[in-house]
């Protein structure tokens, strides 16, 4: 890829710019399984090995009983063919796998292949995708893109289920509420975590606790405190330094312990809340302390270590208002036990009433974070009663996509030689669709995609304004004419190879997520409701129907009844 850039003296400079490699190392040719080397070995042993051939990469069925999924992943596939050669040490390593009878020229063609002579057309990562339509279209030389099949089928898999996951929790959980992701202790091993922190960021998600993905991928960082900071504390007397200067620095506070301990007895002897609480837990109270003269500007509080509504929302309150004092806002508290629904409502209610008592303007809106095993029912059944959180915190069930493990997509060659090729069987939904394609979507009037409809390479696109017949591609009876007013279409040349033609920029992250966000949000709602969504229709051309059907008919045998 070539790209200019400022040099120091001011003058535009052009230089190769390479693309980097994949984020993880592991990422090599090797990480494929050992049947593609050994197809690649019968190819070249064929001297079919430079044939050209086209294979598509899709799924046949949306994740976690929905009807739409995010797709994910592209980057790291570029990034892959970008780099992709193998190293002397890979080749010995592949040489001492195969049968000894394997012929030396074998690795010497090894030893020369690379991605040049491969092209990739893909739908834009963070696009809301449907099943059967090719996701990537691979084209090259049927070894090297035989090796690719299970490398690009596990750097799409993962990270499309898990930002499809992570949308349907953004889906539940409502625009307005903050959304963390907070799974890395839970994930599937260190690559797990890397890549749910950056799905599900793509997914919607705003920001992790994953310090590394903040690193790699600078998505924001955000992040409370855990319950052993707090069982840490013994008492109030733990603290040395009890000193703590005014925000703006014009004062300083000499004892932030006593000041705290004044508004606490305020709190407790105050008309409304007379009564409602005693004794708090003072090493709980130390905790706070201790957190906020580490942090006065971002005071966040976990407050169910010991007691939420006796202990820790009275002990952050009083936290909160010696902050106040000194002109210092805190931020909030979070719940991580309990009934998530109540207590959130409960601490609201006690917030607007330290609100209302001290004459403390924005108390009340004090922001709650809850976490604790929370899934898209959770978060539907926290709707459903009524809550008062303001972010989640969602880890195991979010990354490791604990209500499907995997989403399926498979790596199929539909075209060798300018043959179209098919995969046949006794399942329809699993029969491939031949042929090197072009997809587009359709959107009708109301702005909503209406239809995908797959053609032939060569086929005329739909135009806007123009009726388009589009089918089912393996049910004869469903069928509908469709008057397009506006046409997308989904594969773009990311990868162009040596052919010279342009090429599609990866965009920045953000970028991929504002992508994903928008597209969700132009889906017409039935597609996106969570019980019993409306399929969104995908279709193939008149023409490529009758092509598919005309070669199922060639390829498959005429049964014999004895
Ligand atoms: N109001 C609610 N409605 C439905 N589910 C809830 C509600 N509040 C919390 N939950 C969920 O109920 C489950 C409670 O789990 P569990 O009983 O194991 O935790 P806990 O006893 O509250 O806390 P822990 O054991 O972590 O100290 C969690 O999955 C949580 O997300
Ligand atoms: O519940 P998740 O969705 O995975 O979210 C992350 C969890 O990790 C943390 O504690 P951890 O679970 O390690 O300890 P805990 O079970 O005592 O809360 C945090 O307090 C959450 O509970
Ligand atoms: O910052 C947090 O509160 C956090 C981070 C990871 C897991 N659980 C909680
Ligand atoms: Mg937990």
């Amino acid at each position: 890829m070539e790209v200019k850039e400022n040099v120091p003296n001011g003058e535009l400079s052009t230089r190769v710019h390479v693309l980097d490699g994949p984020t993880n190392p592991m990422v090599t040719p090797l990480l494929t399984d050992l049947y593609q080397f050994t197809m690649a070995y019968a190819y070249w042993k064929a001297g079919k090995h430079h044939e050209r051939a086209v294979f598509d990469l899709y799924f046949r069925k949306n994740p976690f009983g929905g009807e739409y999924t995010i797709f994910a992943g592209l980057e790291e596939c570029i990034r892959f063919i970008a780099n992709f050669k193998l190293t002397a040490e890979e080749i010995s390593f592949i040489r001492e796998s195969l049968p000894s009878s394997c012929e030396d020229g074998f690795y010497d063609y090894l030893r020369g292949i690379d991605c040049s002579d491969v092209e990739v057309y893909s739908v834009s990562e963070g696009s809301v995708v449907f099943p059967k339509v090719p996701l990537l279209r691979i084209e090259g030389p049927i070894a090297v893109v035989q090796l690719l099949e299970t490398p690009f089928v596990n750097l799409v898999n993962y990270p499309s289920l898990v930002a499809t996951n992570a949308a349907r929790h953004r889906f539940v959980a409502g625009k307005s509420k903050m959304l963390l992701e907070f799974g890395l202790r839970r994930a599937q091993g260190p690559d797990g975590g890397i890549g749910a922190s950056k799905y599900c960021y793509i997914g919607g998600f705003d920001a992790t606790s994953n310090v590394a993905a903040g690193r790699l991928f600078g998505i924001p960082l955000r992040g409370t405190h855990s319950h052993a900071f707090v069982s840490s504390f013994m008492s109030p007397d733990e603290i040395i330094d009890k000193s703590l200067h005014s925000r703006d620095g014009s004062s300083i506070c000499e004892d932030f312990v006593s000041l705290v301990q004044t508004w606490l007895s305020k709190i407790q002897w105050s008309n409304s809340l007379r009564g409602v609480f005693g004794e708090t837990n003072q090493s709980e109270l130390a905790a706070f302390m201790s957190y906020a003269l580490a942090f006065p500007n971002t005071f966040l509080a976990l407050v169910d270590t010991y007691d939420v509504i006796r202990s820790g929302i009275p002990n952050f309150c009083a936290v909160a208002l010696a902050l106040s004092d000194l002109g210092y806002k805190a931020v909030g508290i979070r719940l991580d036990s309990g009934d998530l629904a109540y207590l959130s409502c409960e601490a609201r209610k006690f917030f607007l009433t330290i609100e209302k008592e001290f004459g403390m303007s924005g108390f009340g809106k004090m922001s709650i974070t809850a976490s604790n095993d929370l899934n898209e029912e959770t978060l539907d059944a926290l709707n459903k009663q009524g809550h008062e959180v303001d972010a989640f915190g969602i880890g195991t069930n979010l990354v490791t996509c604990y209500a499907q493990a995997a989403l399926g997509c498979v790596f199929k060659l539909v075209e060798i030689n300018n043959q179209p090729r098919i995969k046949l069987s006794e399942d329809v939904s699993k029969v491939s669709i031949p042929c090197k394609k072009r997809c587009y979507r359709l959107h009708g009037k109301e702005g909503y995609p209406l239809v995908d409809i797959i053609t032939g390479e060569k086929e005329p696109s739909p135009k806007v304004g123009e009726r388009i017949l589009c089918r089912h591609p393996f049910n004869e009876s469903k069928r509908a004419y469709v008057v397009p007013q506006r046409v997308e279409e989904l594969l773009k040349c990311y990868w162009p190879g040596n052919s010279g033609k342009p090429r599609e920029d990866l965009p920045p992250l953000k970028e991929i997520r504002e992508r994903c966000i928008k597209q969700l949000e132009q889906m017409r709602p039935d597609h996106m409701r969570r019980l019993n969504p409306t399929p969104y229709k995908v279709s193939v051309s008149g023409k490529l129907y009758d092509f598919i059907h005309f070669l199922w008919l060639n390829e498959a045998p005429v049964g014999e009844l004895q």
